[in-house]
C-alpha cells in the first residue's frame, strides 16, 4: 500500500436552537481535524489495534490516547467490527487537533463520533453515504441534532423513524455492546451487527448568511448526560404547543432575506429544556431575558447551545458588545467565559489529501 495520508475535518455544532430540542442543529466553522497517516513500514504494535494517537487542543490533558478508550477510535473500531475488520491497518497514526471545548454544548462528542465513523469509512473503503454513516452515529449518541449538523453541515432538522419491532430492538442495544464504557472492563462480546438502515431523516434548511453565531463559552463543563437528567419525563400540552408553534416559525424565519429580529427572538424561546437546566447554569435565566432586540437591535435570538453551558446568540452586528454583555452577566455569578464569533459550516464533513 505504501504511505497514505489525508485529513478529515468535522465541524462543531449547536443543537436545539431554542424550541427544537433534539431536532435542530447548526454546523459551526470550528473543526475537529484528524490527520490520518498509514505507513506499514512504521511499527505501531504498541497499541493493541495498531493505531497510535497524538492529540492536541481542547481536552489534551484528559482525552485517552489508547485506541480502545478514545471516542474517535472506539467509534471507528465499532464500525469496522461490523464489517469483519478487528484492527486498524498496521502503521496507522492519527494526529488529532481539537479546538471544540469538551462538555460545553458545542457538539464535541458528536464531532468525535462523526469523525470515528468517517475514519472507519475511509480506512475500510466502505463507501457509505452520509445517511448510512448517520445510522452508525445514532447507535452511539441517540439524538440526531448535533450529529446531523456535524455530518451534513448548515442548519438541519431531523427526526427518527419508527422502525419495525425487530429493527427497533437492534437500534436500542446496550451501549456496552457497542463501545467500551468508561470505568468498566472492555467487553469481549461486542455486537458485530450492522445497525438498522434509515434510523433518521434529515433536511437542510436555507440560512440567511447575514446572521452570525456568537458563542459565549463558560469555563466549566456540563456533561450532556447530567443536563438530560435534569429534564422531566413528561410535559404539559401547553408547553409542547408553545415549542411547536415557535419551531414552525423559526425554521423559515432564519432563512428569510429580510432579517426580522423580533420574530426570530420570539421564535427561539423554549419551555422544554432551558427552564429545567437553569439550575445547572447560574445566570442563564438572566442572560436569556436581558439580551433582546430591545437592548441590542442586532440581536436575533438567544438560547442555550445544546445541553449548555454555552450560550448561542444569533445577531447581525454588534458582536463584541453583545458578547461582553453576556460575559458580564455570567461574571456576576463568578463564572468566567470565553467567546467566539462563528459562521455557519455550510458543508459538514470533508476530506483533504495531504
Ligand atoms: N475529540 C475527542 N476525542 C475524544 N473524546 C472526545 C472528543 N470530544 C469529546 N469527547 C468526549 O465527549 C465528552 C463530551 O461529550 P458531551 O456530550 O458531554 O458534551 P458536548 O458534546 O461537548 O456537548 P453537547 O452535546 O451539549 O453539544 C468528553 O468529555 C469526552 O469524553
Ligand atoms: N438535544 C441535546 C443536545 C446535546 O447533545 C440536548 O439538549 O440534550
Amino acid at each position: 500500500m505504501g504511505r497514505v495520508a489525508y485529513k478529515l475535518k468535522i465541524p462543531a455544532s449547536s443543537a436545539n436552537i431554542g424550541p427544537g430540542f433534539d431536532v435542530l442543529g447548526i454546523g459551526l466553522q470550528l473543526y475537529l481535524e484528524i490527520k490520518v497517516t498509514i505507513d506499514e513500514e512504521v511499527d505501531t504494535s504498541s497499541d493493541e489495534h495498531h493505531c497510535i494517537i497524538q492529540y492536541e487542543g481542547e481536552g489534551q490533558d484528559k482525552v485517552p490516547l489508547q485506541s480502545n478508550r478514545n471516542l474517535v477510535t472506539m467509534t471507528a473500531l465499532y464500525v469496522l467490527r461490523t464489517r469483519g475488520i478487528e484492527k486498524f491497518p498496521p502503521g496507522t497514526h492519527l494526529n488529532i487537533n481539537n479546538p471544540i471545548p469538551l462538555g460545553r454544548g458545542l457538539g464535541s462528542s458528536a464531532a468525535a463520533i462523526v469523525g470515528g465513523v468517517l475514519l472507519a469509512n475511509e480506512i475500510g473503503g466502505l463507501q457509505m453515504s452520509k445517511e448510512r454513516m448517520m445510522d452508525y452515529c445514532l447507535m452511539i449518541e441517540r439524538h440526531p441534532d448535533n450529529l446531523a449538523a456535524a455530518m451534513l453541515g448548515g442548519f438541519v432538522g431531523s427526526y427518527l423513524n419508527e422502525l419495525p419491532p425487530g429493527e427497533d430492538d437492534a437500534k436500542n442495544i446496550s451501549m456496552e455492546a457497542i463501545l467500551p464504557v468508561a470505568g468498566k472492563t472492555p467487553s469481549e462480546n461486542y455486537s458485530r451487527d450492522q445497525p438498522p438502515k434509515d434510523i433518521g431523516v434529515y433536511v437542510k434548511y436555507k440560512w440567511n448568511p447575514k446572521i452570525k453565531c456568537i458563542a459565549v463559552i463558560p469555563q466549566f463543563e456540563l456533561s450532556t448526560d447530567k443536563a438530560r437528567d435534569a429534564l422531566p419525563a413528561a410535559y404539559s400540552r401547553s408547553d409542547i404547543v408553545f415549542n411547536l408553534q415557535r419551531l414552525a416559525i423559526l425554521t423559515t424565519a432564519l432563512t428569510q432575506e429580510e432579517v426580522d429580529h423580533k420574530l426570530i427572538f420570539e421564535a427561539m424561546k423554549d419551555k422544554l429544556h432551558q427552564p429545567y437546566r437553569a439550575s445547572l447554569i447560574p445566570g442563564l435565566t438572566n442572560v436569556l431575558t436581558s439580551v433582546t432586540p430591545e437592548t441590542f437591535p442586532s440581536v436575533c435570538g438567544i438560547c442555550l447551545s445544546g445541553a449548555g453551558p454555552t450560550i448561542l446568540c444569533l445577531a447581525t452586528s454588534e458582536f463584541e458588545t453583545i458578547a461582553k454583555e453576556i460575559i458580564s452577566i455570567f461574571s456576576k455569578e463568578g463564572i468566567v467565559c470565553d467567546w467566539n464569533l462563528l459562521d455557519v459550516a455550510y458543508d459538514g464533513i470533508s476530506k483533504e489529501e495531504c
